[in-house]
């Protein structure tokens, strides 16, 4: 509390070693919750003080002040709280995601941006069609009404999508639940004990402590397995020439425009050429990418998207068997869209379907998969006083500041009745009142996520599959009201979510 009051901001009083988590490591709250109560204890106040254990954090509340930071003063703002000391895993710290290098984040922000444009997506779109025709064919099977935890299909759903778009297998989770790629992406998503303290709070706990005793983010069974796949289908893809509209084909190229760029360069050898090819390097925004960078960002992508994609889905397939009207309008669409097609959806038409839009949008709203997003000060900035009786917030170097995106999603001012499912919230004509820095499922910025329209192709496709055989019920196993976990991270509810997918034509 000291601390804070020291710096200008208002602060939660922090328990002794836990700081302001006591609520979640002691099952008193789920991570969501806890996020709220910070951000209500001081409604007018535009930022507030408290503790990740020890250290001191930010949360930033104020819509102006969320843009400030994310978007105009991105500078002093650029990186993630890191999630394990640097060096310790080297697997990690050189992906987009870790890395703390600004040229380097840049060159594969670049690099990478190139795998999510739409020409790229659409060539993602039969990859990704497949394992949605393989869930519900799943589901189908059984030619009666299927009563199951969304999530559990989910994740296999998006195990097989990202299994395909970022690894380049195949492994049809259904057909084959025991496949190990499944199993050891459980293992790393859903980290147990140890390691999923580590995960969450290793760092900020002790780093050296970590480092001491070389914990890494990657386990390295898990980092090894990943790793073998990686190099298998390197090596395939080089010795066959095959070429795959995925993110290792993106990546190789990278590798070998990297290669092509180097080879011409050493052909000049004298020194006053080196300086040249050092300055041509960074303007031709050449990074080296090695195989480890290949399976670094397979492994990211798998982290980034596994459990949010899933957790999309699930939270959407909860809302639409609780709100049939809403559910029955968007089959109308899907029907209607799928006439115009030839009962065969393309790209186009599905980026096209307004209404499918819509409740996606306000599923994100609710349900956000990451409750919050944050940014580590690079250098000392101040906090320039705005309303009356404000003072100078200093945030020195090396500081966290949380954005609390779920926390901004549930506040009544910017979203009324917001634990009200309500797609209308996003038509045409309201989506303009929606307040700039208040919707924030992706997070904002230069660091926004890079793969949120693949989220998205992935998502509508998977639930126009869904709802073209099937309406979503509520069945006795449904939980309503839907409850968080208490002590989890990530939105797990309590008792999972359970719906009914009820055939629309039974096959007699
Ligand atoms: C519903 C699904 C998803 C949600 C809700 C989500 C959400 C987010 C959020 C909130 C961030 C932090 C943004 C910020 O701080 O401004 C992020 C970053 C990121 N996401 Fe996603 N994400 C999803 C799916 C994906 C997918 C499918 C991929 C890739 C295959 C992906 C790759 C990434 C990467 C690489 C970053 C880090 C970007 C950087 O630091 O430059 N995400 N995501």
């Amino acid at each position: 509390q000291k601390y804070w009051k020291e710096k200008g901001a208002a602060c939660i009083k922090p328990w002794p070693i836990v700081g302001s988590m006591g609520p979640l490591v002691f099952n008193k709250k789920s991570y969501a919750g806890l996020i709220q109560d910070i951000y209500n204890v001081f409604p007018e106040k535009r930022c507030v003080g408290f503790h990740l254990w020890l250290k001191p954090v930010l949360m930033i509340r104020d819509p102006e002040l969320i843009k400030q930071i994310m978007v105009k003063d991105f500078d002093t703002f650029p990186v993630h709280q890191p999630l394990a000391p640097e060096g310790i895993d080297s697997l990690w710290d050189r992906n987009v995601f870790g890395t703390r290098e600004s040229s380097r984040w840049h060159d594969l922000r670049a690099i990478l941006s190139q795998a999510f444009t739409s020409s790229k997506l659409k060539a993602m779109f039969s990859l990704i069609k497949d394992c949605a025709t393989q869930t519900t064919n799943h589901l189908l099977k059984q030619n009666k009404i299927v009563t199951v935890d969304a999530k559990a299909i989910f994740t296999k759903f998006e195990n097989d999508a990202i299994g395909t778009i970022a690894f380049g297998i195949t492994c049809n989770s259904f057909a084959n639940p025991e496949n190990e790629f499944y199993k050891m992406g459980q293992r790393l998503t859903n980290p147990s004990g140890l390691n999923a303290l580590k995960t969450f709070f290793g760092y900020s706990i002790s780093p050296a402590f970590m480092k001491l005793f070389k914990i890494t983010l990657v386990p390295p069974s898990i980092a090894n397995f990943f790793k073998g796949i990686i190099k298998e289908t390197i090596d395939t893809r080089k010795e066959k020439g095959i070429v795959r509209p995925d993110m290792i084909h993106l990546l190789m190229e990278a590798q070998k425009a990297y290669l092509r760029y180097v080879d011409k360069d050493l052909q000049n050898s004298s020194s006053a050429v080196a300086e040249k090819r050092q300055l041509g390097r960074i303007e031709q925004k050449k990074t080296e990418i090695t195989d480890e960078d290949i399976t670094s960002h397979a492994i990211l992508f798998f982290v980034a998207s596994f459990d949010t994609t899933s957790s999309l889905l699930s939270f959407m397939c909860y809302e639409l068997a609780l709100n049939p009207d809403i559910q029955q309008r968007l089959i109308g669409d899907i029907d209607t869209t799928l006439e115009g097609c030839n009962g065969e959806i393309t790209y186009e038409a599905l980026m096209a379907m307004k209404y499918l839009d819509m409740v996606v949008s306000e599923t994100l709203r609710k349900w956000p998969p990451t409750e919050i997003t944050d940014r580590d000060s690079i250098r000392d900035y101040v906090i320039q006083p705005k309303l009356s009786g404000e003072q100078p917030i200093y945030v020195d170097a090396n500081t966290s500041v949380w954005i609390p995106t779920y926390a901004i999603h549930r506040d009544p001012q910017y979203y009324p009745n917001p634990d009200k499912f309500d797609p209308e919230r996003f038509s045409e004509e309201n989506k303009n009142d929606i307040k700039p820095f208040t919707y924030l499922p992706f997070g904002a910025g230069p660091r926004n996520c890079i793969g949120a329209r693949l989220a998205l192709l992935k998502v509508k496709l998977c639930i126009l599959e869904i709802l073209t055989k099937f309406e979503i019920i509520a069945v006795e196993e449904t939980q309503i009201p839907l409850v968080l976990r208490k002590g989890g991270i990530n939105m797990p509810t309590d008792k999972g979510m359970w719906v009914g997918y009820k055939p629309r034509i039974i096959v007699q």
